[in-house]
């Protein structure tokens, strides 16, 4: 048997979320099954200090020569590191990528990818021009649900997709959780509201459902309509956003399928974390297929036909073995014991991207990244969504 290859990572920021990945970055990848690579961390940086990635290392149980920095140029001019995974907040996922890139690095760049299509189109450039690979990680492409789901449409289970309901709410009661305003949830500055944060899922399931599963050379954007909700509190962050899109289509193809997709943090998909109701629902004239909360990180579908049958389906998301205390983006949200966070299959992508060769992910590549920007561009300038100028720039280096 030939010896799994390593992926050499370093990591970019040391917040909530870059907890969570590197945890599952180090869960033994045979626990899922994946034999041809493994990873390990090398380095990671703080732009607080060194100390805070030192703690970051060992928090995480890095192996003991993995490099701690105190600045995130320091990283990227680091020769060992193979990518490197961007866990800032997306107001900074533009300057931070481009630093990455600039230095010659492969990059796995946290959701929602940049501020707006403009600076998504200039890394996608930077990445081409560089010959590296570039890939927005919105990890719930890369789950086997997910997987599963697709092709239950392309085999044509449903018939062809007619419609698709998709939410993505949090009740998070945000003058309480967030009083001073400051959290990435609600702050202007750092592109703070639901769309960008939560809403980005919403429309991944509309995506890899209505666009993804049509041949490459059929695919077309959709129209929109839009309302947006700001945050009174702090004027500039959207609390709701609806969206209602058209997809054009061939007769052949089913003709023109529409998608509901909405996103709050005012109200919740699943209240009082009762996962009973689906977050999404995609339709065709044969029947549907149900996915369960949360959309992020979904665990269970349920395949409804018109003739009947009804086939569900749960999907555990394997662990690394032993108990474990798995962050899940807000406090108090923890995995059940030996369970993974489902980050791994993502960095799996990745990792196999780099050993084939290959510049962009397989279930979500650019073009499709940068499409999904240009919808949430779209629905911000209808519902007068603005952010500060300092973070809408595609101007490189820009200080924030
Ligand atoms: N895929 C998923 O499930 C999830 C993805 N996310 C995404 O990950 C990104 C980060 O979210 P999360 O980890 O929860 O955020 P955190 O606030 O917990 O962490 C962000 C980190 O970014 C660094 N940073 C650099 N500049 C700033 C700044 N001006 N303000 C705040 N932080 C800064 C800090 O690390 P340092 O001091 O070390 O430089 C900080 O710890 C977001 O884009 C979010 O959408 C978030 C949660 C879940
Ligand atoms: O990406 C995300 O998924 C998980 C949520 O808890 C988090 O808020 C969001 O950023």
């Amino acid at each position: 048997m030939t010896e799994p290859k390593t992926i050499r990572w370093g990591i970019l920021a040391t917040g909530g979320i870059a907890l969570t990945f590197t945890r599952d970055l180090l869960a033994d990848p045979t626990t899922r099954g994946v034999k041809h690579l493994k990873h390990t961390v090398v380095a990671a940086a703080s732009s607080s200090s060194k100390s805070r990635a030192e703690d970051f290392l060992k928090e995480v149980k890095a192996p003991s020569d993995a490099k701690a920095y105190g600045s995130y140029e320091e990283l990227v001019k680091d020769s060992n590191i193979d990518i490197v995974y961007v866990a800032t907040p997306h107001s900074h996922h533009y300057q931070n990528a481009m630093l990455c890139l600039e230095a010659g690095k492969n990059v796995l760049c946290e959701k929602a990818f940049t501020v707006n299509a403009a600076q998504a189109r200039k890394l996608a450039e930077k990445a081409k021009e560089k010959n590296l690979f570039l890939m927005e990680a919105v990890w719930t492409r890369y789950f086997p649900l997910s997987i599963y789901v697709r092709e239950q449409i392309t085999s044509g289970r449903i018939g062809p997709v007619a419609r698709v309901l998709s939410d993505n709410s949090m009740a998070l009661d945000p003058e309480e959780s967030f009083p001073d305003g400051k959290h990435r949830m609600v702050n202007p500055d750092l592109a703070g509201g639901a769309l960008l944060d939560l809403g980005i899922y919403a429309l991944t399931w509309v995506f890899q459902t209505l666009y993804h599963t049509q041949p490459e050379d059929s695919r077309q954007p959709p129209k929109l309509l839009a309302y947006v909700k700001n945050y009174e509190a702090t004027g500039k962050a959207d609390e709701h956003s609806t969206i209602i899109l058209s997809f054009p289509r061939s007769k052949e193809a089913g003709g023109e399928a529409h998608a509901v997709a909405t996103t709050s943090l005012r109200v919740a998909t699943s209240p009082g974390d009762n996962m009973d109701v689906p977050c999404v629902r995609v339709q065709g004239p044969k029947g549907e297929i149900q996915v369960f909360p949360h959309s992020f990180r979904p665990l269970k579908t349920k395949l409804i036909l018109s003739d009947g049958t009804v086939e569900e389906k749960d999907w555990p998301i394997p662990g690394p073995g032993k108990g474990s205390d798995w962050y899940n983006g807000f406090g108090g949200q923890f995995n059940a014991e030996g369970e993974g966070h489902g980050m791994f299959w993502e960095a799996d992508e990745a990792g196999s991207a780099l050993l084939e060769g290959r510049k962009e992910g397989k279930y979500l590549g650019l073009e499709e990244s940068i499409l999904i920007m240009e919808v949430m561009d779209e629905v911000r300038k209808q519902g007068g969504l603005v952010y500060p100028d300092k973070i809408e720039t595609t101007d490189y280096p820009t200080k924030l």
